[in-house]
């Protein structure tokens, strides 16, 4: 077809007026969708974003943070494609990141908020820019590990940007079992130093974040050895770069180890250590020291207590997941209510947009409500963090493994649905959501590393797992666990809820608990069947019935703080705000139950505890809060306050035009930029191939293809 013929084709198809493309605008424009269904909202927004971020002082505070962050990097004006869209290569990549995190770092300085330790993927400081770890991990390691002396030395330094840390543990043989790690710190009595050293190619460190060229300081996880002694791993605060020139310090290798699925704005990298020297005052020496003449002591609760220092970190990822996820939703949900598709748009005069589709909207809210049940279940384990480390202060150790318990599942829960919820995001925007421009890829490829870091997932399940089966052995039941009845619960019991019954969170709580105690007590049964092949073996072959049970008990937990949550929202609030989110919790537990779309609905059925019958009414109260949901689902999704520049996605912005803002960021494309100079033609391509090709010659592999 000659181009000529396409044009009039065009034209003919054409509505009404043109818009500044040339292109006939449809009846309703995808603003006017956005507005629309935005008005449908049943409560006011701003008194959920008080709830989600817990006052409206804290509102204003984030606003205000991001306001200022976004300005000072220039990156509030949407009609200009965001940096990272433009060709950047792996050293932009990073320096972008920098910049980011200076950004964010000294905001939070200057105000003293922490706004940028969770609420967005775009300035977040923890592993998204180089700048993150060092309050992330780095800082909070020294005041957990340090003596008072250490913690007064180091702390004003990185509190102030002055050093900027790294947490350097992983190494490229060995992550998980850090009981294995093999890189040494050998104490020099003659120098009253540890040397540390790399002894062999699987010790080499790799993949801390900002190790690579960004950290000038690194807490490293290494044996401590005295004489002939291995005592084991220990931390050890190594400064790797000069403050003056930023050169690695004597025996120091350190490098990048590329490109990644995302975190690219950071420089996870690697470290070989070839004799290198740091003073004995670097080994962290609130639990175990090494004195002058090296006598080794230790703390005899030592291990607990560094088992306590691994929570606050597990907490920053859970609160970010939560977020994260929000984001991804924010932005399916924003283009779903704009985008049409198939034979609603043919209905006169519909505005009925993809949202409209069952499918969409039954993805989508049940997704919206499992952001909050993380968010509202992160709350709570912050809640549980702070009782500990209060207790932890009187010498109270006794609720340490619980709470570690209550994390590890949350972390495993948390990340493993954001990054899955996240990826079906993606999917619901279809083609466009397939574009890096749409936002999605970055979010998704993100919180699939959240799996992995700061605990395997599936290895915090095991620690679940092995929490509730020295719960069963105890003489009396945990308080967490008391919901179990009896050794041999499960045999033959029914659920006798029916109808809108299900709709009442108590009867949705007791049917998670029976799950969650009948697991629980099955796993229990056969590893004492079992018993007498060791701990290790017999639980790792009955490892995932033990998963199941953790992960019901970690439902049970995330769908009380959801319910507690909601109880607790204060009277003032208007009546609204508390229905729409009862409806959450009811949806979140009813599609757990009963949801081609989750994984865990067959373990509430495998035993017969819930007939046909009663699957079917739950599947009826799901539709009906579909239908009460559904125009709430923009408002849902705007009250956690996402800024268009930090989803930084043509699909997502607040005002819904998609197509408008597609086209004007692709036409700023590098690629596109650069052949329009050359009447709109690849030159490389055409010169290097296409030519050639066309006329039918093969053409050399030349010298610069070949690099
Ligand atoms: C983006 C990113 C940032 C990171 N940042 C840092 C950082 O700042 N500092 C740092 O020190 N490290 C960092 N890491 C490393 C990270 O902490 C480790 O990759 C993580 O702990 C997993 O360890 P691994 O790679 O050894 O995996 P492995 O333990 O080898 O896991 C591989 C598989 O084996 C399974 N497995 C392992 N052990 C068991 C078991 N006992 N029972 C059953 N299954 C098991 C796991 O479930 C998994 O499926 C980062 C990693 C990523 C991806």
């Amino acid at each position: 077809m000659k181009g000529d013929d396409r044009s009039d084709n065009a034209s003919q198809a054409r509505g009404g007026g043109e818009d500044s493309h040339g292109v006939g605008k449809p009846a309703i424009t995808q603003t006017q969708m956005m507005e629309s269904a935005r008005n449908q909202a049943t409560f006011d927004t701003s008194k959920l974003s008080e709830i989600i971020f817990g006052s409206p002082e804290a509102v204003k505070i984030h606003k205000k943070a991001f306001q200022r962050v976004e300005e000072s990097t220039g990156t509030t004006d949407m009609s200009k494609l965001p940096a990272r869209y433009g060709n950047m290569n792996r050293e932009d990549m990073l320096l972008e990141g920098l910049r980011a995190g200076r950004a964010a770092f000294h905001d939070s300085l200057d105000n003293g908020d922490s706004t940028f330790r969770y609420h967005t993927q775009e300035w977040v400081l923890t592993n998204s820019n180089p700048l993150g770890l060092t309050e992330v991990l780095f800082r909070p390691m020294i005041e957990l590990q340090g003596t008072a002396e250490q913690i007064a030395y180091w702390t004003p330094l990185s509190r102030s940007g002055k050093i900027i840390g790294s947490y350097t543990q992983t190494e490229i043989g060995q992550g998980t079992f850090v009981a294995g790690l093999e890189t040494t710190a050998v104490f020099d009595k003659r120098t009253d130093e540890f040397v540390i050293n790399s002894p062999t190619l699987s010790s080499i460190k790799f993949w801390p974040g900002a190790l690579g060229y960004m950290s000038s300081h690194t807490i490293v996880i290494a044996r401590l050895i005295i004489g002939e002694k291995d005592y084991g791993v220990h931390a050890f605060i190594v400064q790797l770069r000069s403050l003056k020139d930023w050169k690695p310090l004597p025996g120091i290798e350190l490098g990048d180890i590329g490109l990644k699925m995302a975190y690219n704005g950071t420089d996870n990298g690697y470290a070989v250590f070839n004799n290198a020297r740091i003073p004995r005052s670097n080994l962290l020496m609130r639990f175990a020291s090494v004195s002058r003449d090296g006598a080794y002591t230790t703390h005899p609760l030592r291990e607990k207590l560094l088992y306590g220092g691994m929570l606050k970190g597990r907490l920053a990822i859970i609160r970010n997941s939560a977020f994260q996820l929000a984001q991804a939703l924010t932005i399916a949900t924003r283009y779903s209510v704009v985008r049409r598709q198939g034979h609603k748009q043919l209905q006169q005069n519909s505005v009925a947009s993809i949202m409209s589709y069952k499918l969409q909207h039954y993805r989508l809210l049940m997704l919206i409500s499992r952001a909050y049940a993380s968010l509202f279940a992160s709350l709570a384990s912050d809640s549980a963090y702070q009782e500990l480390q209060k207790q932890q202060a009187n010498g109270d150790h006794s609720s340490l493994s619980y709470t570690h318990m209550v994390m590890a599942g949350l972390k495993a829960w948390v990340t493993a649905n954001a990054a899955d919820a996240a990826e079906d995001a993606r999917k619901m925007c279809g083609g466009h959501g397939y574009l890096m421009i749409s936002g999605l890829p970055e979010i998704v490829n993100s919180l699939a590393a959240t799996c992995t870091f700061e605990g395997e997932n599936y290895v915090m399940w095991k620690q679940v797992a092995s929490y509730l089966m020295k719960g069963m052995a105890a003489r009396s039941l945990p308080k967490d666990m008391a919901y179990i009845p009896s050794p041999t619960y499960g045999k033959r019991v029914r659920c006798h809820v029916s109808g809108v019954d299900f709709l009442h969170v108590d009867n949705l709580l007791y049917i998670f608990q029976h799950r969650a105690a009948r697991l629980i007590t099955e796993a229990y049964q056969l590893l004492r069947a079992s018993r007498g092949k060791g701990a290790v073996q017999n639980e790792d072959r009955h490892d995932v019935v033990l998963l199941s049970a953790a992960k019901a008990h970690t439902e049970l937990y995330i769908l009380q703080s959801f319910r507690e949550h909601v109880t607790s929202i204060s009277g003032s609030m208007p009546t609204e705000v508390k229905a729409v989110l009862t409806r959450l919790v009811r949806l979140f537990a009813l599609t757990t139950i009963a949801s081609p779309l989750c994984s865990s609905s067959a373990s509430f059925v495998e035993d017969g505890f819930l007939t046909l019958n009663q699957l079917g009414d739950i599947r009826t109260n799901i539709d009906h809060l579909l239908e009460e949901l559904q125009p709430d689902a923009i408002a849902l999704t705007d009250a956690w306050e996402f800024t268009d520049a930090s989803l930084t996605s043509a699909l997502g912005c607040k005002d819904g035009d998609v197509y408008e803002r597609m086209m004007c960021w692709i036409r700023q494309l590098p690629i596109n930029v650069h052949a329009s100079e050359n009447d709109s033609v690849f030159r490389d391509g055409w010169e290097e191939v296409i030519r050639d090709f066309i006329a039918g010659g093969r053409g050399n592999v030349t010298e610069k293809a070949r690099l």
